[in-house]
């Protein structure tokens, strides 16, 4: 590979002013863009990398740019750039545009991930540990990475964009990047060196360095094939008026291990009230905000802030928990059956719109299973028609199976347990506000209940 790939530079300023017009019009409309909602005003280069120059069929460029928005300083993005004469149909559906001026005046660009030599020139470099411009490759010396595998884009509806390699790797290939590290690196890393077999280890990773700051643009790890994810597999069970109590046992069990091995591997700290204070105002904080963007949840607001202050109130008479790193945006969508009947955890990044360093700080466990109950919920809403007492009987089986494991029953801290799942049911307003405002009334049906502190 190294020797068709050059380093860029010289080309990259006349590049992105080229580009500019036609990403503006085509950058907000994937799924995977953060900022909806508000225009994009123009793009600056954080860096770029030529992978093959465009003289011949094929030019190939990964590029990381900053889309600036009014209100914010631009979230950062990666993309792989194709640039044809023309595009065959097969490609139609990853067009970007025709060039109208500078140095690719003439050439249609398109997202390189749905062409098949560009995602195998990925594999490549991740399998020669290859350094090309900004990018640096790094592997798992104890996992064999077989050369040729064809690869396919994942058509999933995704917050980034995935690469499956032979239905033997998938490669994660992130959209938002921020600089530093990535905890959907980092903690699958910390759970393969605790051999916690609960996650896929990363095979391969992919940097991208940029002066002093180093972003994570892509995790190679193992497909689990034939795998069914966790929302499914209960939507298909809720269809059939099936209960899900002993796959909801098995993913508390799963996630206590997961837990066990993240405390084993990773820091954990002492959370007394100093410490609660600052986890508390922070959830009020979420909570206001989210009272200001979705008028429905206003009414609730001094309701569930007694959630938040009964937490805060433990912890002035002296209570304390532990802390450590975990999940932070787990669901039943993160969860994969293997036919085997194993699950396995994905998708470590936390909840995306969070601050990095928010998302790896060491939280209490409960935080995680507060997502999974929040998951059962939303899953039993979909029902149709409903299953009387189907999410209750998950949620208790899903506390069991986590108890059988960890020694602790989630449910023997009520306190906790309300605040977090309440915080977590608020994102979801904001979230489904942003996303998909049809889905709306499912968490505001949840806080209802937990305005009310209803079981
Ligand atoms: N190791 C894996 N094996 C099989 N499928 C996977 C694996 N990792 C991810 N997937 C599939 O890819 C989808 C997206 O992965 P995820 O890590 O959640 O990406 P995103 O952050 O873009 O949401 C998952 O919902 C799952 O269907
Ligand atoms: O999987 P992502 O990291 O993109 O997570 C985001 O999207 C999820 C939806 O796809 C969202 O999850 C919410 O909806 C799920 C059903 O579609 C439900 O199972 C979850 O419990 C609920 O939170 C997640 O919150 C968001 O961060």
């Amino acid at each position: 590979m190294a020797d068709t790939v050059t380093r860029s530079g010289t080309t990259s300023p006349g590049l992105l002013a080229s580009l500019d017009p036609l990403l503006r019009e085509w950058l907000p409309r994937q799924r995977w863009f953060a900022g909806k909602g508000r225009p994009v005003t123009g793009f600056s280069l954080v860096t770029a990398t030529e992978l093959l120059p465009p003289l011949g069929r094929l030019g190939l460029y990964h590029l990381l740019v900053r889309a600036h928005q009014p209100g914010s300083a631009g979230d950062c993005y990666q993309l792989l750039i194709g640039v044809r004469e023309a595009l065959p149909p097969r490609l139609a559906p990853a067009l970007i545009g025709h060039v109208a001026s500078g140095p690719l005046t003439g050439r249609t660009v398109y997202d390189a991930l749905y062409d098949t030599r560009p995602a195998e020139l990925l594999l490549e470099a991740l399998r020669t540990r290859a350094r090309i411009g900004a990018l640096r490759c790094d592997r798992d010396p104890g996992q064999e990475i077989r050369a040729g595998l064809v690869p396919r884009l994942m058509t999933a509806e995704q917050s980034n964009s995935s690469l499956v390699y032979g239905d033997t790797f998938i490669l994660k290939l992130l959209r938002r990047v921020v600089p530093g590290v990535n905890p959907d690196l980092e903690l699958p890393l910390a759970l393969a060196r605790e051999g916690c077999p609960r996650v896929p280890a990363p095979t391969a990773w992919m940097h991208a360095d940029v002066d002093d700051d180093t972003y994570v643009v892509g995790v190679l790890q193992p497909f689990v094939q034939g795998a069914t994810d966790g929302w499914e597999l209960a939507l298909r069970e809720l269809a059939k008026g099936e209960d899900f109590v002993a796959e909801a046992r098995a993913l508390g069990r799963a996630t206590a291990e997961v837990h066990g091995a993240l405390a084993r591997a990773l820091p954990t700290a002492t959370l007394g009230a100093a410490q609660i204070q600052p986890l508390v105002d922070g959830m009020v904080v979420r909570l206001d905000a989210a009272a200001r963007a979705v008028p429905a949840l206003r009414p609730y607001a001094p309701a569930l802030r007694t959630a938040f202050s009964a937490l805060a109130d433990l912890a002035a008479e002296g209570h304390t928990w532990t802390a450590q790193r975990v999940h932070g945006d787990l669901h039943l969508g993160q969860c994969l059956r293997a036919p085997s009947g194993q699950w396995s955890l994905i998708d470590f990044e936390g909840e995306p719109a969070r601050p990095l360093a928010e998302r790896r700080m060491p939280q209490p466990a409960v935080r995680d299973v507060a997502g999974m109950l929040r998951s059962f919920d939303y899953a039993a809403s979909c029902a149709d028609p409903p299953v009387p007492g189907w999410a209750h009987a998950c949620r208790s089986a899903y506390c069991a199976g986590y108890a059988e494991v960890s020694g602790t029953d989630p449910r023997t801290d009520p306190v906790l347990l309300r605040a977090l799942e309440t915080d977590k049911a608020v994102y979801e307003v904001v979230y489904e506000a942003r996303h998909r405002p049809d889905w709306l009334s499912v968490p505001l049906s949840a806080i209802h209940r937990l305005a009310a502190d209803l079981p």
